[in-house]
């Protein structure tokens, strides 16, 4: 059986002052798996080159048998195909758009009239993570648990096939970092879409993953799929 996921990745990043390099490889059956390690080990460079948003990344990634990236065979499929959602650490909601306009990207070509059947995946996503209330109301009025829930309705409204979460809740302070961690455990049991994750924090791990995959240095030192 293919692996849910399985990812093997060569990245090359150059910059006056230092060169990185990253080489991962590991697979995965686990619908959630958090990547692990410390700053700089390469983690929101994996995020990145599987969304397709490092161009010469080399290599593969294959979800189940779709494969996304494969250099050898010729296949990189552009990041708007490879149908990802991506939450990013500070979140990165458009400030000038409302909550329903940011849902609203990525689902629909801007100028074109937006079919009836995206209104309703709008308004269902927005009742499902309860900020129906929040539809006008633009992200500088958001407090920092609603960006979280719109930023996450918003990466899952064109139906990804993976979810990419990069420290999804480190914006936060520790209060509501609690409540939210439970809160978003709640909502990825709910989608059941295949999740991939960065955080530094052990309590994110237990709540949220079930399997790990260690980074250090480019590297993959250590995986752990014993949660599951
Ligand atoms: N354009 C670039 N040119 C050169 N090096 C880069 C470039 N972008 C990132 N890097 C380096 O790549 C390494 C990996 O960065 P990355 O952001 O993936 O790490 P990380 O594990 O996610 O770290 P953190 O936990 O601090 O977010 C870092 O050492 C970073 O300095």
């Amino acid at each position: 059986m293919a692996a849910l996921l399985d990812i093997d990745l060569h990245v090359a990043l150059h910059s006056d002052e230092r060169d990185f390099a990253l080489h991962a490889r590991f697979t995965t059956q686990s619908m959630r798996t958090a990547l692990l390690g410390p700053s700089g080990a390469g983690k929101s460079t994996v995020l990145l080159a599987v969304a397709g948003l490092i161009p010469g990344a080399r290599g593969h990634v294959r979800l189940g048998d779709t494969t996304l990236l494969d250099t050898s065979a010729g296949v990189d499929l552009p990041a708007r195909e490879r149908r990802i959602g991506f939450v990013f650490q500070d979140y990165a909601l458009f400030p000038h758009m409302t909550v329903a306009q940011n849902l609203l990207f990525g689902m629909h070509r801007l100028g074109a009239a937006v079919p009836a059947s995206t209104t309703a995946r709008i308004d269902e996503l927005m009742r499902q993570f309860g900020i129906e209330s929040l539809a006008r109301a633009y992200p500088r009025h958001l407090s920092g648990g609603q960006k979280q829930r719109v930023a996450l309705a918003r990466a899952l409204a064109p139906n990804p096939r993976l979810l990419l979460l990069d420290e999804p809740l480190s914006a936060l302070d520790t209060q509501l970092r609690t409540r939210l961690r439970a809160e978003l455990a709640q909502m990825l049991d709910r989608v059941q879409v295949p999740t991939l994750l960065v955080t530094h924090d052990p309590h994110d791990v237990e709540a949220l993953a079930q399997s790990t995959v260690e980074l250090d240095n480019g590297q993959v030192v250590a995986a752990d799929s014993s949660k599951g």
